[in-house]
């Protein structure tokens, strides 16, 4: 895993929010599901989604948002990151649930956010909701796929 040190030069553009062991990232937008979707033989129909007005966001006891991060974010080549929550999140009864961010990857990171409570939940755009954690990958190729931007 990388350190500080490592990170301030990796991801200079992060400098105010480099941790002891990663990144933190705040909130931008809340967004909720309006269709379905399918994912069939690798064809992707991803739900259409709405942006909720901000910049305080009620999150819905028992229900799934998707979350975006304010800084699009550049993964060097040769790194790969994974992505936590926010303990206080969790103390909260609200998982914010991630995937792996591959080398190469440019673009808005984007989490699945639940509120698990039985009460609403209450969040601020550029609050911090997760933490992003980096390790070097050796022989990595680059991600050029469906959700890099250029
Ligand atoms: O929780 C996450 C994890 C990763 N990413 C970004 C960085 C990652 O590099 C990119 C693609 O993620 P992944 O490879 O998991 O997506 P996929 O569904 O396999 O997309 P593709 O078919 O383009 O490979 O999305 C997110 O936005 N959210």
């Amino acid at each position: 895993m990388m350190g500080e040190e490592e990170l301030i030069k990796l991801f200079p553009e992060f400098s105010d929010s480099i941790q002891p062991s990663g990144i933190d990232l705040a909130l931008d937008e809340i967004l909720i599901q309006k269709s379905e979707g399918s994912l069939i033989d690798n064809e992707k129909n991803i739900p259409k989604i709405q942006s909720l007005k901000g910049p305080i966001y009620t999150l819905k006891p028992h229900t799934a948002y998707l979350a975006t991060i304010d800084k699009k974010i550049k993964i060097p080549k040769g790194y790969s990151m994974l992505y936590l929550p926010r303990s206080t999140l969790l103390r909260s009864f609200v998982s914010v649930q991630t995937a792996v961010g591959d080398p190469g990857f440019y673009g808005t990171l984007t989490f699945l956010i639940v509120n698990h409570g039985d009460f609403e939940y209450k969040l601020k755009k550029g609050d911090r909701i997760a933490q992003a954690v980096i390790f070097p990958v050796k022989g990595s190729g680059e991600y050029n796929g469906f959700y890099q931007e250029k």
